[in-house]
């Protein structure tokens, strides 16, 4: 059995004639945060989509908990363990916090349950949603519609409704964006709680983000990861510092 979560191995993929990921490689152990960056339009959103099988690979080979998954459908791959959260939001605006995230619960358990099962199924749901509401912090707002929750509470929410299904491997993109400083701290903090013995790969801007929460980065520039080492190595690498010219390298050298 392996001890990667998930592995890369000579990704590639085009849109036409555009290569966009160059042969990336990549492997992130059994409960690592990994932080994937790079400059605008690397091709850390596609990645992010080839993983989670919303794109298809045009080469190369995607190993999630030792299992090849290139080529499964998104839903298939989500009843493997792993689950994203998207850039733009997933929230069902009119439901509740707790609708959506019973939604998220019930649409993770998918096919399993059958017609015999589901009064037991429907306690389960029920109870590992009230888990979620209470990990996520947002008991409080259980019964107001997702519309009406602040910016960083309906992140928050949207971190609840990707871990819901009980997923052992994360991916979170931009989770932080917009946010303001003190939102961005508590939204570490929480990222942090709720990624406890899971694996989480994220894509972030937010250097302060990256530093407080990844165990490791990886670098995406034109498609290729260039360097994947520890936060301190990752600052002291020359490429990394190259690559950044011009890009956040004030950021990644602060
Ligand atoms: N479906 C698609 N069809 C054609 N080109 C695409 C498609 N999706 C992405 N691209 C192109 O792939 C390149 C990489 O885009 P991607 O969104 O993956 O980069 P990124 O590193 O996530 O950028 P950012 O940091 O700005 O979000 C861009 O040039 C984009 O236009």
């Amino acid at each position: 059995m392996s001890d990667n979560a998930l592995e890369l191995k000579d990704v590639r993929k085009s849109f036409g004639s555009s290569e966009i990921i160059r042969g990336a490689n990549l492997s992130v152990a059994k409960g690592e945060r990994c932080a994937v960056i790079g400059p605008n339009g690397a091709g850390k959103s596609t990645l992010f989509n080839l993983v989670s099988g919303r794109f298809g690979v045009s080469a190369g080979a995607i190993r999630l908990n030792g299992r090849d998954i290139t080529g499964l459908k998104p839903f298939e791959i989500n009843r493997l363990g792993l689950a994203r959260s998207f850039q733009i939001s997933n929230l069902f605006d009119k439901l509740s916090v707790y609708e959506n995230l019973r939604c998220a619960v019930l649409w993770s358990l998918g096919y399993k349950y059958s017609f015999w099962q589901r009064l037991n199924g429907l306690r389960d749901v029920h109870e590992r949603a009230e888990m979620v509401l209470e990990q996520i912090g947002l008991r409080r707002q259980r019964n107001v519609p997702a519309a009406v929750l602040t910016y960083a509470e309906q992140r928050a929410l949207e971190i609840g409704i990707t871990i819901a299904g009980g997923a052992d491997v994360i991916l979170l993109d931009e989770p932080t964006a917009g946010m303001s400083r003190s939102e961005s701290d508590a939204a570490v903090e929480l990222i942090h709680k709720v990624t406890v013995g899971k694996t989480l790969v994220m894509v972030e801007h937010d250097m302060s983000v990256v530093f407080g929460l990844a165990d490791k980065i990886a670098v995406l520039v034109y498609g290729e990861v260039i360097a994947c080492d520890t936060p301190a190595n990752i600052r002291a690498n020359a490429e990394v510092q190259a690559a950044y010219l011009g890009h956040d390298n004030d950021e990644l050298a602060a």
